[in-house]
Formats: C-alpha cells, structure tokens, sequence
C-alpha cells in the first residue's frame, strides 16, 4: 500500500478531515498522521515524509523545498489541502517529477460563502443594530444599502472570486472587478465591469472585497490613499492576505467611526491579543475561518489522492503556466 503523510497540525486534521474522510484514507493508503498539533518545521516535515508516496500539506505546513524534495525521493504528489497555489510554490519545484495539486475549487466555494454572508450583514448594519437593541430599544441604524441597490467590488478574479461573483449576481448589484489581468471583454463575460484603477474601485464602491494572492505587486495594494477613498458607510472585506493591505491605515479610518470591515487574514496571524481588529466595533475578525475549515477540503484532498493512487488526474493539477501568469 502506498504511503501518505498527513503534515497539518492535529487541530488542522479535525477541522478539514471528517471521520468517513479519514477512513476513506486510512482504506486506500497507509497514513502517518503528524501526531503533533504544533507546524513542523522543514527539517521535521522531511523526517517525516522521507519514505512516503504522498504528501498532505496546507498552507500551515512547510512548502515543497528542494531540501524537502530531495530528502524525500520516493514522493510523487504533493496535495496542497488549500488553495492559495501562488506564492506557495516555490521556483525549487521547477523541474521536478512531483505532481501538485490544489483544493482551490473546494475552497473557493467556502470561502465566498462566507464573504456573501458578511457582505449582507456589513451593508445591512446587522451588528450595531443588534448590539444597540441589546439593552433597550433603539430605532434601528439608519440602513440604506442592500445588495440589490449597491455597488459591489471585486478586487482580484480569481477562483474565489469569480465563484463570490457568481452567488452574489443574482441579487442584483453592480459589479466592479479590478484585476490588471483579466481584459474587460472577459469581465463583462463573467457579469462585472472591469475599472482600470483601484481608486475608481474604492470611490465607487458599496462593499468590497479582496481576492488577490500575496505577491509583490499586491503587497499592502490597499493602503491609506484607497481606505480614504472609500465611501464612509462602505463595507470592506478581506480573506485574501493580510499582508495584501495596510492594516494600520484600515486601522486608522475604522477608529474615525468609517467603513465597517470583516477581516479573516491579518499579517502576522494569528493578529496579537492587542491588535484593534480584535475589538473595534465596526470589525469582525474571524482569524483564518473561510476556507480553512471545512470538511469538503478534506474531502476533496482525499478523492485526489485516491484518484492519483489509481492512475488517475486530481481535480486540479497545479502548472507553471497557471503560477507564472501571475505576477
Ligand atoms: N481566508 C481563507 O481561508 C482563504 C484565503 N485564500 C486566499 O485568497 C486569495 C485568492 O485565492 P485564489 O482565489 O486561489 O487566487 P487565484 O490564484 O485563483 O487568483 C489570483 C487572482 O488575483 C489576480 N491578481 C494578481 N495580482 C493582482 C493585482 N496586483 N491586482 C489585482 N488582481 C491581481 C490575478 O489576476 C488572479 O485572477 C489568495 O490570497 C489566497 O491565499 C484562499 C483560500 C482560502
Ligand atoms: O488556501 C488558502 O490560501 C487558505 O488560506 C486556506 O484557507
């Protein structure tokens, strides 16, 4: 039987891996689970992958490295149970046999779940209007937007969010997408307007919502100038990165009482005890809960490694061409 080895920490295993997921597993292959619920370091992850066929990893695992790579000759799928494939394969890869493949399909549905259901509650005023009935009542927030009625904004069409432009078109808003990489005929094919700069996206916009892959061109892309520009009641999401926006100027606006922002990355995470995004009023953080934790990415990871078990493809097979079309 082939062998696979299961790098997330244990916590990490019982949030994606269902019971009837494990067992679909533990029937195809011999799985080493990492027995640890602290993330292994390179060196470790190497022990212990060194006689396996298949490794399990996420984005809470060491990266395929060449040091990995070549201590480890007998591996032959890395299966990423996440979905941010940018900035998480490396150049080391470059020429290696190893096959690589993403949950991003499984995940990119979660997590624009999750950003639908905030962007309703943020432009609905759903929490201050609870939080102000708590104790008496209160008329509610003054509450103009709703989906039908607003302009929402897409920064970045990726796989999540060309799927979150798919649940929130049929309620109606006017989509803007920004994304340097995508030509205005392909936007208007997927029911948005392409804007050519992200100004226009943040001075036009309701609510908006980041899908960008952390690199150097979208390093902290929304910055003082950008949160400034934004509407005062508008709502801004980010499941992204958190290094893809500057959290101190979003900071600074939200202590003026402006926008309303659900925040499920920061930069370090998790964000420190202290950090304001933990308690401001007009912020949600939810630390990393959209696509991690859910029991399809497990299921998904599971299927690929069977499927590949029995000579046949993953769901997606990560390429160069897909990591090298972006910047
Ligand atoms: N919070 C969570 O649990 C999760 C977070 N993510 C994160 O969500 C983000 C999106 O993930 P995917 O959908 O897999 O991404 P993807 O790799 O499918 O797409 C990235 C998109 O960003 C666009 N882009 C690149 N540079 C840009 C720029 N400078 N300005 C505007 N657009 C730019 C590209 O054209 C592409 O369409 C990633 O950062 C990923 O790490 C993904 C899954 C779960
Ligand atoms: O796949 C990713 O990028 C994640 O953040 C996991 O939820």
């Amino acid at each position: 039987m082939a062998k696979v080895g299961v790098l997330m920490p244990v916590s990490m295993q019982k949030a994606i891996f269902s019971e009837a997921s494990r067992n679909e597993l533990e029937a195809a292959a011999q799985v080493k689970w990492n027995p640890t619920d602290v993330q292994f370091s390179d060196e470790e992850a190497a022990a212990f992958l060194q006689d396996c066929e298949v490794s399990i990893g996420s984005w809470r695992t060491p990266k395929p490295t060449k040091p990995i790579l070549e201590a480890c000759p007998s591996l032959k799928l890395w299966e990423h149970a996440a979905g941010s494939v940018k900035g998480f394969f490396t150049d080391d890869l470059r020429g290696s046999d190893i096959m690589i493949a993403s949950c991003a399909p499984a995940i990119g549905k979660t997590v624009a779940e999750m950003v639908l259901g905030e962007m309703i509650i943020g432009l609905r005023r759903i929490i201050p209007n609870a939080q102000s009935n708590q104790t008496e009542f209160r008329a509610p927030v003054p509450n103009k937007l709703y989906l039908a009625a607003s302009t929402v904004g897409i920064i970045g069409a990726s796989q999540v969010g060309r799927y979150f432009l798919q649940l929130v078109r049929p309620f109606g808003p006017k989509v803007l997408l920004y994304d340097p990489y995508i030509t205005q005929e392909a936007a208007a094919e997927l029911g948005a307007t392409k804007v050519d700069t992200l100004m226009e996206l943040c001075e036009q916009c309701d609510a908006i919502t980041m899908h960008t892959p952390m690199t150097d061109s979208t390093r902290r892309m929304m910055g003082a100038e950008q949160f400034q520009a934004m509407k005062d009641d508008a709502v801004f999401i980010n499941s992204s990165r958190g290094g893809c926006i500057d959290e101190q100027a979003l900071i600074a606006e939200l202590e003026k009482g402006r926008l309303f922002a659900f925040l499920d990355v920061s930069d370090p995470e998790p964000a420190e005890m202290s950090n304001p995004i933990r308690t401001l009023p007009n912020c949600i953080y939810t630390s990393h809960l959209a696509g991690g934790q859910s029991y399809h990415i497990g299921q998904q990871a599971v299927e690929d490694v069977k499927a590949f078990l029995n000579g046949a493809k993953p769901k997606m097979v990560v390429t160069w061409d897909m990591l090298d079309r972006l910047a």
